[in-house]
């Protein structure tokens, strides 16, 4: 039985991001996600959380400059100290929030290095982390993302992650499938989805190509909930900007 989060930097932007807990519980939310929590101290997040009685699913470690278009270091060579501190600041955060689950953004292919080099550097990294979170009982996720709307990102297909986690050689590196960017990039989902299996470690939908409901577009989601019920027992993040206003977008749920 699907679960979903609701991705409070996509979704309820009609509100104050502040105000977006309450909107999503008052919708039937009983978990969120979002990209970047560092404008806000960790303590006035986890008041809401509480307050709302809601699990937060996931959250991204700091990006570097995202309006000039970082997009992660994870991966990139020669960035590694700048790494460690975002990854030791998001553990802070995910303790605070009773997170279980981190994702480390790969970043933007540097032509200064080759690309086995940014591989090396992305396994190094996620194991360092992942020995440090291990101890917290967090996970770390890594997410391919289209080359579409993330030109030049060093993972782009879902078989690149499933391998990197595995090269990683820790339990608690697992790849996050966001079924919008792997209906660009690879397509064939429900045979992908199996083939990804125990290593799913989040989930996040939108439709395609308009990145928006799930109940449009070329993706059957139904049967793709289906699917994921044999493999993935956590939440769904719904990641997707609303047609039009966030909470009459969401009969789609009553269908899931
Ligand atoms: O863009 C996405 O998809 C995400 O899930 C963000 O966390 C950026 O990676
Ligand atoms: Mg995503």
């Amino acid at each position: 039985m699907a679960k979903f989060a609701a991705n409070l930097t996509t979704l309820f932007t009609e509100l104050p991001f502040m105000e977006r807990f309450a909107a999503a519980k008052a919708a039937g939310f009983e978990a969120v996600e979002f990209l970047f929590p560092y404008d806000y101290a960790k303590e006035d997040l986890a008041a809401q959380l509480q307050q709302h009685g809601l699990t937060q699913a996931l959250f991204n470690m700091f990006p570097g400059d995202w309006a000039a278009g970082e997009r992660g270091m994870a991966a990139i060579p020669g960035r590694e100290a700048e790494f460690r501190n975002n990854a030791e600041q998001a553990l802070q955060y995910a303790i605070a929030l009773g997170c279980k689950k981190v994702h480390a953004m790969a970043g933007i292919v540097d032509m200064n290095h080759s690309i086995d080099s940014h591989r090396d550097t992305f396994i190094n990294n996620l194991r360092w982390a992942a020995d440090l979170y291990a101890e917290h009982g967090i996970e770390i996720q890594i997410e391919p993302l289209n080359d579409r709307d993330a030109p030049g990102y060093f993972l782009a297909h879902q078989r690149d992650a499933l391998e990197l986690a595995k090269a990683t050689d820790r339990d608690n590196v697992k790849v996050q499938f966001d079924l919008y960017h792997a209906q660009i990039m690879d397509g064939d989902l429900s045979k992908l989805i199996a083939e990804i299996g125990s290593y799913i470690g989040h989930v996040q939908i939108a439709s395609v190509p308009e990145r928006h409901e799930p109940s449009e577009g070329e993706l059957n989601y139904p049967h793709l909930f289906k699917v994921l019920d044999k493999h993935y027992a956590g939440y769904i993040g719904c990641e997707y900007h609303p047609r039009n206003d966030t909470v009459s977008g969401l009969s789609w749920m009553a269908q899931a």
